[in-house]
């Protein structure tokens, strides 16, 4: 063991890095402290207007995302510490800390310098001589484990990394280590290949393909961090999105970026996409799998294009006893200008409104105002408005212009066309009698495939009525607010403020008006940027994350598509798990539609969760699923063979009831079954702290440290997707997998089984 001088005192390594490591937490104290301080200050300093107080928010936010920046990195201060041949110490950790002469004492893990950490090899070392992991607890120093990485030393005998692995020894630590039932952060065992998508650059799109367990989530949540950190001037305004598949797992991997000290990052499933609402509502998978087709585009379009009405006989309406009649040549003219302005539906309305009132005005001019004697008409402009009034007055006028072209909202759009065959026929002739019969119903309650659908027509119809008013009653609201504090700025009242204050009331005023006043305080928005974001349909990311986007639809796609106009997004997936119906086999296949081949692919192909013993008998169902794909190669063995009994419907639920619970004492459980199964499972298990009941669509992305298989026939016969679904289901765990109920032959036929005695 080295030692090393502190003064008089011999030092061991783990005493030395104690040294440190008391030193760091003496600065984040420092830090806490001195933030807290200025924030309190912020919050008691009196403001003269409502303009500094929102400067004043500004800043108390500021202070307030500092100060959970600084909490956050509590735990597991520093990680790391790397040693170049000169002597050259650096110290990584969760954040950066500065003494009180600047000089770095810890280096953020995101910054250029620690990359070293992650990537030095013996081979290709970066300068780096020693790669040191500390492990710590609470403010601690438990243990530090050396890998030395001078070529010449490393030949005479020290410790090589082993199969490639970076810091094995707390790989294998955290790997091994019992599940909490939320994901955490792996910021101090990043590999390399992971880390090279981690900081992969912020421009373009990049898909990440790997096997189950080979840490797309964790990646793709690190790359969110790594991404806020490089590049925060430019993400803390618009933020990142992340879309996961379920709630479920959202909130597993709610706490990793909070524990990162990261949380401008809005978190979100399909179903909570479309704002004010949240599609719930189940539906089949054939339906699903329609919906979600590329050409579902084409359809709502002819939807909007099909409400844009030209009859095919004159109409004729009466207004004060005077007929009116609306030649369709008439109508389809404006329709024709209407259309040609290029804008959506709803705000081209008022351009087709006025073209066919106009020409109504003008008929009833000719018929109430041509003079008898020489056919002049006798009416001045004044009259025409006013007769122009009257028409606009007229409910059978009104309900005619609602006819041929109505302010629609996506709900009302796609209410209609899916309660009615016919428009449905019009809208879609394109898809078969029985596609269209999948999108027939009533009601208006949504699923998770109606939202990209919502989105489309969101897009084509543009704002509607209401939106309009609330947009307009905000601005309103702005512009007074606004107005307000520039009358306080100019008013007499300024006699007040001394010299200083004066000049910048001066520069206020000439330099704002009402206008912009209201913009900047729109800008000032108190709500989270999270919250912002999603009540706004509109609103764009700085950057995307898709998590499991292999299942998206061609539609999905588009709609995320809107979310980022400049292509910032990190898509992480497998296409070998795809079990939603509509969902993609291939990348290419399913982006072409919407990012044509603008993206590039990573490829991942070590699996942190699962054991070798579970893998291996996975790999011959992924066999069977593509012959050509290859499984990830577990990064670890446990020595524990999966197991299988053979227990038919009769005893099922009691029997999984019985082993669940005897599984509990190796940790989180995790019974996984088909759908007709679940109900039955779950009332024979009851409610469980550490046993979740599942099936393979809620399970997607989750893991657990002991994992039951129930019914996997079931699992593969409910779905075309069956066979994506049991590789899923069976690579959930991170120690045991039994399974339970007559096995399919895919999973007969391979070796490694133990028969569980019963
Ligand atoms: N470098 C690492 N250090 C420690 N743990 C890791 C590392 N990489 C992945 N893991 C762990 O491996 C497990 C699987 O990771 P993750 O869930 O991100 O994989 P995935 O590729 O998204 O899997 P799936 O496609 O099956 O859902 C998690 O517990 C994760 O924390």
């Amino acid at each position: 063991m080295e030692f090393y001088h502190k003064g008089l005192e011999l030092l061991n390594p783990v005493q030395d890095e104690q040294v440190h490591l008391t030193a760091f937490y003496a600065t984040l104290d420092h830090e806490r402290a001195l933030t807290e301080r200025r924030r309190a200050d912020e919050q008691v300093a009196g403001t003269r207007n409502r303009q500094a107080l929102h400067q004043r928010d500004g800043r108390v936010r500021d202070l307030n995302a500092r100060l959970s920046r600084l909490n956050a990195a509590e735990e597991g201060l520093c990680f790391g510490r790397l040693d170049d041949a000169d002597g050259e110490v650096l110290h990584i950790g969760r954040l950066s800390l500065h003494d009180e002469d600047y000089e770095p004492l810890l280096t953020d893990w995101r910054a250029p310098a620690a990359r070293p950490f992650y990537i030095a090899t013996a081979v290709e070392n970066h300068g780096v001589v020693r790669r040191r992991h500390i492990q710590t607890r609470l403010r601690r120093v438990l243990d530090v484990q050396d890998e030395q990485l001078d070529y010449t030393r490393s030949a005479a005998g020290a410790s090589q990394p082993g199969r490639g692995v970076v810091g094995e020894q707390i790989l294998l630590g955290a790997l091994n280590a019992r599940r909490t039932g939320t994901m955490e952060s792996i910021v101090r065992t990043i590999q390399a290949d992971q880390d090279r998508i981690i900081r992969s650059d912020l421009a373009g799109i990049l898909v990440v393909q790997g096997g189950p367990g080979t840490g797309k989530t964790a990646i793709a949540l690190h790359r969110a961090a790594f991404l806020l950190y490089t590049h925060r001037a430019q993400l803390e305004k618009r933020g990142i999105l992340v879309v996961g598949p379920n709630p479920t797992f959202l909130k597993f991997i709610g706490q990793v970026l909070p524990s990162l000290g990261e949380d401008g990052v809005r978190l979100v499933t399909l179903a909570e996409l479309y704002p004010g609402l949240t599609a719930t509502r189940p539906e089949p998978a054939e339906v699903t799998e329609v919906k979600g087709r590329a050409v579902m585009a084409d359809v709502i379009a002819k939807a909007v294009a099909d409400r844009q009405w030209v009859p095919s006989e004159p109409i004729e309406v009466t207004v004060d006893r005077t007929v009116l009649r609306l030649d369709p040549a008439v109508v389809q003219d404006a329709r024709g200008s209407a259309r040609a302005r290029q804008t959506t539906h709803n705000q081209a309305r008022p351009f087709f409104l006025k073209d066919v009132v106009d020409h109504l005005t003008d008929q009833y001019a000719d018929l109430i105002g041509t003079d008898p004697l020489d056919g002049e008409n006798l009416l001045d402009e004044y009259d025409l408005a006013e007769l122009r009034k009257e028409i606009l007055a007229e409910p059978a006028i009104r309900r005619l212009l609602d006819l041929l072209w109505p302010m629609l909202s996506p709900q009302d759009l796609l209410v209609d066309l899916f309660g009615d065959e016919k428009r449905l026929a019009s809208a879609a002739p394109q898809l078969s009698e029985l596609d269209r019969e999948h999108l027939l119903r009533y009601g208006d309650d949504w699923s998770p495939a109606d939202v990209p659908l919502l989105d489309e027509a969101a897009e084509l119809l543009g704002e509607d009525d209401k939106d309009l008013a609330r947009r307009k009653a905000e601005r309103a609201r702005a512009i007074a607010y606004a107005q307000g504090s520039l009358d306080v700025l100019s008013g007499s009242g300024s006699t007040d403020y001394d010299d200083d204050d004066e000049a910048e009331v001066l520069s206020a005023k000439d330099i704002l008006d009402a206008e912009a006043l209201a913009e900047r305080y729109e800008a000032d928005d108190d709500r989270t940027l999270a919250d912002r974001a999603a009540a706004d349909r509109r609103w764009t990311y700085g950057h995307v994350i898709v998590d499991e986007a292999q299942e998206l639809s061609p539609m999905a796609w588009r709609a995320i598509g809107r979310r980022c106009p400049l292509r910032s997004m990190t898509l992480v997936g497998d296409v070998a798990q795809t079990g939603a119906a509509g969902g993609g086999t291939s990348w290419r296949r399913a982006l072409a539609p919407t990012f044509g081949d603008r993206w590039r692919l990573a490829e991942l192909t070590v699996n942190y969760r699962t054991p070798a013993e579970v893998m291996d008998l996975a790999a011959h169902v992924l066999t069977e699923v593509d012959p050509d794909a290859k499984a990830p190669e577990s990064v670890r063995s446990t020595g524990v063979r999966p197991w299988y009994e053979e227990v038919g419907p009769t005893d099922q639920a009691q029997y999984v009831g019985k082993v669940a619970r005897e599984e509990v004492h190796h940790g989180q459980v995790g019974v996984i079954t088909s759908r007709s199964r679940l109900e039955l499972v779950q009332e024979a298990i009851g409610e469980h702290a550490d046993i979740t009941v599942l099936t393979v669509a809620g399970a997607k992305g989750l893991e657990f440290d002991s994992v039951l298989v129930v019914d996997p026939e079931g699992i593969m016969v409910e779905s075309p997707r069956g066979l994506r679904d049991l590789y899923v289901a069976l690579t959930r765990c991170t120690q045991r997998l039994g399974v339970i109920g007559p096995l399919p032959p895919v999973l007969r036929d391979a070796d490694g089984w133990d028969v569980r005695g019963q």
